[in-house]
């Protein structure tokens, strides 16, 4: 559960909670593949780092692989991140661990990661892959304005937040975190116009389950908004 959270109608900047990604046996699977990742040191994608200290996966381990491939069918399906994520791209997920004393202090992600083409970051992403109670640490914690907003979920359940954040993993003092890490780009680079449309999808919902049926004009106007607001804004 996260430790603070946005009130469900509050959205705050586009940080959500995306609960059961993985199924039980999805998370089986990968739990069974985690003894089989080589770790190397984290600081090889980021070499200029003084504040990251951790292990990740690199990127052609191939328990590391499959996981990958189980993450990125199962966010592709779950409902709450098309919405609040409009994905156009998604970066391969890396496995990362933490060991006591390891942490990634206070950092904001890269703008563009290597593909082809290049891979913008609109949104960073945390799939938990053991329990909290296996270690002591290890929150994500993202600054919001004055407030910290610290997460700590149970396996299977990812955090999506802005890119643009500056965020940290504190340091573990028990135990190991797991975890594995992507970005997405979105079709809507900027997080408020995403908004509007995460709006617009509740706006449909509530007029579809209106008792005696949806008002037809209603649907085909919140449609119509949805539709050419997409046009408008979407890279292409
Ligand atoms: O492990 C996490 O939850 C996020 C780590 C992080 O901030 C990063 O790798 O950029
Ligand atoms: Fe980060």
């Amino acid at each position: 559960m996260p430790i603070m959270a946005a009130p469900r109608h509050r959205p705050a900047a586009m940080i959500r909670v995306l609960s059961n990604v993985l199924t039980p046996a999805e998370l089986q699977a990968v739990r069974e593949l985690l003894p089989q990742v080589r770790f190397g040191d984290g600081r090889v994608t980021n070499p200029d780092s003084t504040v990251k200290q951790n292990l990740q996966a690199p990127q052609e381990d191939p328990a590391n692989a499959r996981i990958a491939q189980i993450a990125r069918d199962a966010f592709m399906r779950h409902a709450d991140l098309r919405i609040y994520a409009q994905p156009k791209q998604m970066a391969r997920t890396t496995v990362v661990r933490y060991e006591p004393g390891m942490t990634y202090g206070w950092h904001v992600d890269e703008a563009l990661f290597p593909s082809n083409p290049p891979l913008r970051s609109d949104l960073s992403c945390t799939l938990f892959l053991n329990p909290p109670q296996e270690y002591d640490g290890g929150e994500l914690t993202i600054e919001l304005g004055a407030q910290l907003l610290t997460y700590k979920l149970e396996p299977g359940s990812a955090i999506l937040y802005p890119s643009t954040t500056i965020h940290r993993v504190s340091p573990v003092t028990r135990g190991v975190r797991l975890a594995a890490i992507t970005w997405l780009q979105s079709w809507i680079a900027d997080g408020a116009r995403r908004e509007l449309m995460v709006q617009l999808d509740e706006a449909r919902a509530i007029a579809a389950a209106q008792p005696g049926g949806p008002d037809l004009r209603m649907q085909v106007l919140l449609e119509s908004l949805r539709t050419n607001l997409f046009r408008m804004w979407a890279d292409t």
